[in-house]
């Protein structure tokens, strides 16, 4: 009988700290990626999500430990060159232009990647079908947020970082988010999500990152206070 290994985690963060401005921002990550996997981020404003994920896009090194992918460190420029095909980043800034149709602001990154014909089925998808042709300038936050989410689909990378993407959807929205992280993941895309709120993953493996000072007074507790006396 031959025992088969487990397969290799996708992805590795080793012992990872990030500084920014001389200041620490994440200390000592440690996680294993496989794919399929949604690795959720969460924590107080400025414990250092969006960093995690910037350095997980390579914006930004990590001052100690490594992020690995297939056992390659990401910031070695030949590994970078492949890596940097794998990502699918989603933001709160939207890189979309205003002039350019809905369409043609999903198309365009589609094109980019040598692929056609999933943009319009992707926004339809995102209940967005009747507004293709109409200019962006014309949609609401929520419509915006779809259009992203729509360019995911089109683009169709296997490793998907999100920062807070279910702003400003609606229910119907955050379901399809929902939807489409499940369906990603089941042909064996990975998804990293930073968010406050809560999306619903199936076992996603939560990262909760400690709060960079010790909390001080603030006026929620304040406020708290004045409730009891
Ligand atoms: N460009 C920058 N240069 C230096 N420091 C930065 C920069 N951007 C953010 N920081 C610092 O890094 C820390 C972590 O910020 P980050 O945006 O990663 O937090 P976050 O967990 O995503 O917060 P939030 O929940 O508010 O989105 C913050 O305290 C901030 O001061």
């Amino acid at each position: 009988m031959t025992l088969r290994r487990p397969p290799s985690p996708r992805m590795v963060l080793d012992n990872v700290s990030c500084m920014r401005n001389a200041q620490q921002i994440l200390r000592h990550v440690n996680v294993s990626v496989h794919d399929g996997s949604a690795i959720v981020l969460t924590g107080t404003n400025g414990s250092g999500k969006t960093t995690l994920l910037r350095m997980l896009a390579g914006f930004t090194k990590p001052s100690a430990g490594q992020v690995l992918w297939n056992g390659h460190d990401i910031t070695k420029s030949g590994v970078f060159q492949q890596y940097k095909l794998q990502l699918n980043w989603l933001s709160l800034k939207d890189a979309m232009k205003d002039r350019f149709t809905v369409l043609d602001n999903v198309q365009w990154f589609e094109v980019l990647e040598g692929k056609q014909g999933k943009s319009l089925p992707a926004l339809e998808l995102m209940g967005l079908g009747r507004l293709a042709n109409e200019k962006t300038r014309m949609l609401s936050m929520g419509q915006r947020k779809r259009v992203q989410l729509a360019r995911l689909l089109a683009m169709d990378r296997p490793i998907w970082l999100l920062d807070e993407p279910s702003v400003a959807l609606d229910d119907e929205g955050v379901k399809l988010l929902e939807f489409i992280i499940a369906d990603h993941r089941k042909k064996g895309g990975i998804v990293f999500v930073a968010t406050h709120l809560p999306i619903k993953m199936e076992d996603a493996t939560y990262l909760r990152l400690p709060p960079r000072f010790p909390r001080r007074m603030t006026f929620v507790d304040m406020l708290d206070r004045a409730d009891i006396e």
